[in-house]
């Protein structure tokens, strides 16, 4: 799915409405009877309070049309209009008069804080302030009613986003946004939705499709992809009858140090389940035994020396290379990673963890970098990449500077893992927090060099590798819960992952049937 900005959310809205020859108000109308129909499906006619709080530009007319709608269902409204100008939109207007004729209990117009009501927990409160359009910092006595309307324990639903956040752009004051239960946005999410700093604020979303052009949609090129299971199931490459193992190519995980060969087994293991053909280990000496038990699959290499890597020798060429994972910051280890990637230009690899250390530590090796070389840095990590950042807008802006300079491909790991690629982000949805447990990145590692091995371009290989480790966790955490949720677990259950990208989904049971 594509997420468009505010400004390609106005174009898609001008070029709908000359294409299709609707009016503005018509497309207003269909945005509104699904958030009605949200509500109406989920309530059910209970008598409910329901408390809209509508702006004056086209939020406050969404707001106003599901309002409308609410009323002639019978529903309990209670209409507010939030007077933060004296300007009103042409749909605010329209919907305005029209709300009048199906209610003789006006809208409510608030001026300042002693209009605020008295608000119950078991309210609703529907959220229909600012939209996309806000185009400053909520303030004064607006700021004080998003501010008491979070304090409520009532259920609040926004429409469109919940008021005060931008849709791309940085937050400028955490106060002056609503923390909304439940956002329901027209057409796409907003970028706002996955970043850090923003997404608590729209933790729980639907989008909803408005008709909006699609010729427009599908032609422009959007701030960024969001990467469901369709997005995966157009990824995954199928096995031929005839493929063997030298099909699915040799991966080679360069990994661990004497205590930590913990994390060349994990990455080694992740690499086999996600179907590479061979992989090898290269680890210290005393990482032999270790592997050789409990990976038995794998072969293993070992370095002269006994508790750390110093000198990549091997003698076949791998199809990918995964590299970094508890390696440790010797000198003689930064030697051997210089080595690489001097003499393995043209090998498809991921570096990760201490791979990454040592780079931020040596800068001057970036430019060593095979180009399409895939990064996979936690916040930490790219912090010393990259230095600080000021927000994650400016976080991602310097990510992408630094993926054009560097010309290779960076993932930033966490909730909503973002692979950035020069201008092209893409935004992961699978992952839970049980996922936030030691070794979860070096599982990561190995999946998307097990992909790159069998073939898959580095940019393929690593979202697709993200969305299949996320997918994996989440099938893990629905089997154990989040807390107890081991790397070793996520791996096991990258067998499900591929099974589940075309498992047909069962009929829900629970759902009421519509047809009834
Ligand atoms: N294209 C689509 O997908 C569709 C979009 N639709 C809906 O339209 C919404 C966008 O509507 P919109 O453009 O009228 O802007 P909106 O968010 O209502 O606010 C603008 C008003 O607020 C004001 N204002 C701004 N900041 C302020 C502040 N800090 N403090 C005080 N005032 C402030 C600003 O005033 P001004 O700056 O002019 O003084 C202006 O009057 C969108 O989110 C969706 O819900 C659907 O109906 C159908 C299809
Ligand atoms: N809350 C979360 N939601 C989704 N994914 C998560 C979450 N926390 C961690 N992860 C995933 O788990 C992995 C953690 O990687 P990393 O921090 O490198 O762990 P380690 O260093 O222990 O290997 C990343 O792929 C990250 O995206
Ligand atoms: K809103």
């Amino acid at each position: 799915m594509k997420i468009f900005s505010a400004e390609q959310l106005y174009e898609a809205d001008k070029v709908t409405v000359e294409k299709q020859q609707i009016t503005s108000e018509a497309l207003m109308e269909r945005a509104g009877i699904q958030i009605f129909n949200w509500l109406h499906q989920r309530l059910n006619g209970a008598p409910v309070p329901i408390r809209i709080f509508c702006g004056i530009g086209n939020n406050g007319g969404d707001g106003l049309v599901v309002g409308r709608m609410l009323i002639e269902h019978g529903y309990n409204v209670i209409v507010y209009v939030v007077n933060c100008s004296d300007k009103r939109s042409k749909n605010f207007l329209l919907n305005y008069d029209r709300i009048k004729n199906v209610t003789k209990k006006w809208p409510i117009l608030m001026k300042g804080e002693d209009d605020f009501p008295e608000i119950n927990a078991e309210d609703i409160i529907v959220d229909a302030i600012f939209g996309i359009g806000l185009n400053r910092c909520p303030g004064g006595w607006v700021k004080k009613l998003i501010q008491y309307l979070n304090e409520s324990s009532a259920f609040k639903l926004a429409i469109d986003i919940p008021s005060g956040l931008y849709p791309n752009a940085p937050l400028e004051d955490t106060e002056a946004v609503l923390k909304a239960n439940h956002t329901l946005t027209f057409q796409t999410p907003k970028l706002a939705f996955f970043l850090p700093e923003t997404a608590p604020y729209a933790s729980n979303f639907d989008a909803f499709e408005i008709g909006l052009d699609i010729e427009f949609l599908q032609t422009t090129e959007p701030l960024a992809q969001l990467i469901g299971k369709l997005e995966a199931q157009r990824f995954y490459r199928p096995r031929e009858k005839f493929d063997h193992k030298g099909t699915y190519g040799h991966a080679l995980i360069v990994a661990g140090s004497y205590g930590k060969i913990g994390a060349a087994v994990l990455s080694t293991t992740a690499a086999f389940r996600i179907g590479a053909g061979m992989v090898t280990a290269f680890v210290p000496k005393c990482g032999y035994s270790i592997l050789q038990t409990t990976v038995p699959e794998a072969m293993v290499v070992t370095d002269s020396e006994n508790d750390y890597l110093t000198q990549l020798s091997i003698e076949f060429e791998p199809s990918a290379m995964g590299i970094g994972m508890g390696i440790g910051k010797k000198e003689a280890t930064v030697k051997a990673l210089d080595g690489i990637l001097k003499s393995k230009k043209d090998i498809p690899m991921v570096l990760d963890a201490d791979a990454l250390n040592i780079l931020s530590e040596k800068k001057s090796m970036l430019k060593l970098l095979p180009k399409n070389t895939i990064l996979t840095p936690h916040p930490g990590e790219l912090k010393r990449l990259i230095g600080d950042w000021k927000n994650d807008y400016d976080k991602l802006e310097k990510t992408r500077q630094f993926s054009e300079k560097y010309e290779v491909i960076v993932i930033i790991k966490g909730a909503y893992t973002v692979t950035v690629y020069g201008e092209k982000l893409y935004i992961n949805t699978t992952g839970n927090p049980g996922m936030g447990t030691a070794g979860s990145g070096d599982a990561l590692c190995g999946v998307i060099t097990g992909l790159l091995s069998q073939g898959y371009d580095p940019l393929l290989a690593s979202v697709f590798g993200v969305y299949m480790h996320g997918r994996a966790g989440d099938i893990a955490a629905g089997q154990l819960g989040y807390e107890a949720v081991m790397t070793g677990d996520v791996i096991d259950n990258l067998s499900e992952a591929y099974l589940d990208l075309f498992a047909r989904q069962e009929p829900s049971t629970t759902e009421p049937d519509e047809k009834k």
